[in-house]
């Protein structure tokens, strides 16, 4: 490539991932019938987030993840420089979602995760396989921030004190194991069994919601809540997943009784969009 291609190639491909990250976002959010989040339907178990709310989150990160992109090409290289200002312009993307939602949380995992995992596509654009983008994006979310600034402990830092789970930051450092090991997966023999598009993405976040250790369940229906969630998922999934009569019965039931104890699996509505962001087929 010469400089000059060089010059006019780079930009366009920051502009490309913040498109896919949107897009991304915006796909889950559209995807109905989830159990207990906001979709098409409704609010779910929230009651100050609507489609409307997430779609405008969505569109008011695409300069966080361009700039997080241009951020990986300018440094080039996995290193504390190129942390530190993820973490600079991912503080600046979680305060421009709150001045578009009013101040709700709506996407605070989902700027950590696909963040990373643009910085990641952006420092290496052949490399198009999952699990490699995943893991580099991972030894991204393995170093120190200098600059994080002390703040009092998250939702998701309490209740992993409280309950000794794992949260969003080590899903990321480990490689988004929910990600590359049960979402991506799901999606991928769910469509190779024939389920429509929507059905294999509701399996996938079932096949995340299965296992995880969602801190927003954890956070607002504690261990209660969150084994009915990975139960509930299980059974949809073992009932042949949502393309299914029986299964779309287990996903009624987990939708009720989510909502019944007020339990959002966020966490795992943002690994979704992970798995959309890094899905080949969905990355054309
Ligand atoms: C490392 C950070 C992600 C901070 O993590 P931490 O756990 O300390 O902070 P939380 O504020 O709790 O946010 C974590 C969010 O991650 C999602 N999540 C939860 N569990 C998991 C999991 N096991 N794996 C992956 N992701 C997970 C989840 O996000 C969704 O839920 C949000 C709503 O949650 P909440 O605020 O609790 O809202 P409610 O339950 O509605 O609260 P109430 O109404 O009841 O009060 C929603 O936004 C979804 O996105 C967790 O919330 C990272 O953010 C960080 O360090 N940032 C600093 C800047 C930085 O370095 N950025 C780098 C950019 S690459
Ligand atoms: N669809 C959704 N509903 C509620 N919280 C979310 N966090 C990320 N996506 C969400």
């Amino acid at each position: 490539m010469t400089a000059q291609t060089e010059h006019c190639v780079r930009p366009l491909l920051a502009y490309r991932l913040a498109d896919l990250a949107v897009e991304a976002l915006i796909d889950e959010a559209d995807l109905s019938p989830k159990p207990a989040l906001v979709d098409r339907r409704g609010s779910g178990a929230h009651s100050d987030l609507d489609l409307r709310l997430m779609h405008a989150s969505a569109l008011s990160l695409w300069p966080c993840f361009k700039d997080m992109a241009d951020a990986a090409q300018a440094f080039g290289v996995v290193g504390p420089s190129l942390r530190e200002a993820l973490g600079r312009i991912g503080r600046e993307g979680e305060a421009s979602m709150l001045a578009t939602s009013g101040g709700v949380n709506t996407h605070r995992g989902a700027i950590w995760a696909l963040g990373l995992l643009v910085a990641s596509r952006a420092l290496a654009p052949d490399d198009l396989e999952p699990a490699s983008i995943a893991a580099r994006a991972g030894r991204i979310a393995l170093i120190d921030d200098r600059f994080a600034p002390a703040q009092a402990p998250s939702h998701g830092q309490q209740v992993q004190h409280r309950y000794g789970v794992r949260g969003a930051r080590e899903e990321a450092q480990l490689g988004f194991p929910s990600v590359v090991l049960h979402g991506l997966p799901q999606l991928r023999r769910s469509r190779a069994a024939g389920s429509g598009e929507a059905s294999a993405r509701l399996d996938a976040l079932l096949a995340i919601m299965a296992r995880l250790d969602d801190t927003c369940v954890l956070w607002r229906a504690g261990r209660q809540g969150l084994k009915t969630m990975h139960q509930g998922a299980q059974a949809v999934l073992a009932a042949g997943g949502s393309a299914t009569l029986a299964g779309r019965r287990a996903l009624r039931e987990l939708d009720n009784h989510l909502r019944g104890c007020n339990a959002s699996p966020g966490g795992a509505a943002d690994l979704l969009a992970a798995c959309l962001f890094l899905d080949p087929l969905g990355s054309h």
